[in-house]
C-alpha cells in the first residue's frame, strides 16, 4: 500500500539580513504509512513545523516533492483537501463565541450536519465547557477545540503541529487514547509533531527523527529504540592521568570499541563485556575503581542521532545540532485548526 504522505527532498531556504541564508528544509524526506500515528520528532528548530505548513500549502517550498494520498502537492491539493484536518500555528477563534458556536458555524460552512458538533465535543472532551466563551478557555481548552474543528469533517489524515501543548497529564492521557483510536479503530492517517520523546515514545507508532532540515532516521517506534540502544560502560580510574593510556589499550584490544574520555571518566561502547574491560585494562596494567553499566533510553538515543547531547560546559545553540553520523540514515502558543489548502500565506520572516 503506498504511503499517505510522501515526501522527497524538501528544501526551503530563508534569507537572512546580513547572514548567511538559513537551510531550513535541506533535503528533508518522509513516509507516513496509512493507520498510523506517526511522530515526526525534532529538536526545535530542525524544520518539523516548516514542513507541515509547506505540505498544508501555508507556505511555498524551494525544491523537493510532495504526495500526499499518492496526489502531487500543492498543484492537486483540491483532490485532498476535504480528507485532510490540521492544526498548526495560532488559534483565531472569536473570543465570545462559545466553543459549541464557534464550531457549529464552522460546521455549518463548511456543510457538516450539526450533529457532528455534539460528537467531536464529545471526543475532546469538551462538552462541559462547550457553551463557555472561548475568552475563557485555557490554553489545553483552546487546543481541544482546535482538535475539534480539525476533526469536524471526519479527515482520513490529521496533521497536528505539538498536540500536547499546552495540556496537564489528564489531557495529554484523554489526547493520546483519542488519536490512538483514531487510528487504530478508525484508520486515520494521523501525523503529530513534538518534541516531547515520552510522549511519542507512548503515543506513536512509527517516528520519524529530523535534525536540520534531514530526516535522520524513520521506522517503528520500537525498532529504533532497540536498534540504536546499547549499554556502554563508565570507567573510573584512582587517577584521570590514565584515560589516555586506558583509550589506548582497550582500543588496540578490540579495534570495534570506542572509549571517550567524558571528563573524569571513560565512556566504553561495543565492548563484549564488562568483564573484558577488567581484564583487558588489568593486563596492561591499569586499575580501575569504578565501572558502571549505563542503558541507553529513547531520550539518549535521540541526543545522540539529532547531535544535540549536552556538552559539559557548552549550551547547545537553537539550530545548530551537529552534523548526524553517516550511519545513522535507514530508511506554541495554542493552536489553530488550520484549513488545509487554504492559499500560500508565507509566514512572516522572524
Ligand atoms: N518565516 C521564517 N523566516 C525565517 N526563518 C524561519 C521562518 N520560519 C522558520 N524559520 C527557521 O527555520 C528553522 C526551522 O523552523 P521550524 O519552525 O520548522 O522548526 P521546528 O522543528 O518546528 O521547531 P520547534 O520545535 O521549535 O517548533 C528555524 O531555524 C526557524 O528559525
Amino acid at each position: 500500500m503506498p504511503p499517505i504522505i510522501e515526501i522527497s527532498g524538501l528544501r526551503k531556504t530563508y534569507s537572512r539580513a546580513f547572514r548567511q541564508p538559513h537551510h531550513a528544509l535541506d533535503g528533508l524526506d518522509l513516509e507516513v504509512a496509512e493507520g498510523q500515528v506517526h511522530g515526526f520528532l525534532g529538536p526545535n528548530g530542525s524544520g518539523k513545523t516548516t514542513t507541515l505548513r509547506a505540505l498544508l500549502g501555508l507556505i511555498r517550498v524551494d525544491g523537493g516533492t510532495m504526495r500526499i494520498f499518492g496526489q502531487t502537492v500543492p498543484r492537486q491539493r483540491p483532490q485532498v483537501v476535504g480528507r485532510i484536518g490540521a492544526v498548526v500555528e495560532s488559534p483565531q477563534f472569536f473570543k465570545h463565541h462559545s466553543g459549541r458556536l464557534t464550531l457549529q458555524l464552522l460546521a455549518e460552512s463548511a456543510g457538516v450536519p450539526k450533529a457532528r458538533v455534539e460528537e467531536v465535543l464529545e471526543q475532546v472532551g469538551l462538552r462541559d465547557a462547550a457553551k463557555g466563551a472561548v475568552r475563557g478557555y485555557s490554553l489545553g481548552m483552546r487546543q481541544r477545540l482546535a482538535v475539534a474543528q480539525a476533526l469536524l469533517k471526519q479527515p482520513r489524515l490529521l496533521i497536528l503541529d505539538e498536540p500536547a501543548n499546552g495540556l496537564d497529564p489528564a489531557g495529554i492521557h484523554h489526547m493520546r487514547e483519542l488519536l490512538q483510536w483514531l487510528a487504530h479503530s478508525q484508520g486515520v492517517t494521523v501525523v503529530v509533531s513534538s518534541h516531547l520523546l515520552s510522549e511519542v515514545q507512548q503515543l506513536c507508532d512509527a517516528m520519524t527523527i529530523v535534525s536540520r532540515g534531514r530526516r535522520i532516521v524513520d521506522g517503528k517506534v520500537a525498532d529504533i529504540i532497540a536498534g540504536h540502544s546499547g549499554t556502554s560502560l563508565s570507567v573510573r580510574f584512582p587517577d584521570a592521568a590514565s584515560l589516555p593510556e586506558a583509550v589506548e589499550a582497550l582500543t588496540t584490544a578490540d579495534a570495534t570499541v570506542t572509549a571517550a574520555v567524558d571528563r573524569e571518566r571513560l565512556v566504553v561502547q561495543g565492548a563484549p563485556e564488562a568483564a573484558w574491560v577488567t581484564r583487558t585494562l588489568a593486563d596492561a596494567g591499569i586499575y580501575l575503581s569504578e565501572l558502571t553499566t549505563e542503558t541507553k533510553n529513547l531520550e539518549m538515543v535521540f541526543l545522540e542521532l539529532t547531535g544535540t547531547a549536552p556538552v559539559p560546559g557548552e549550551t547547545v545553540q537553537i539550530g545548530g545540532s551537529v552534523v548526524p553520523p553517516a550511519a545513522a540514515p535507514v530508511g506554541a502558543p495554542a493552536p489553530v485548526a488550520v484549513e488545509a489548502g487554504s492559499g500560500e500565506a508565507e509566514g512572516a520572516e522572524r
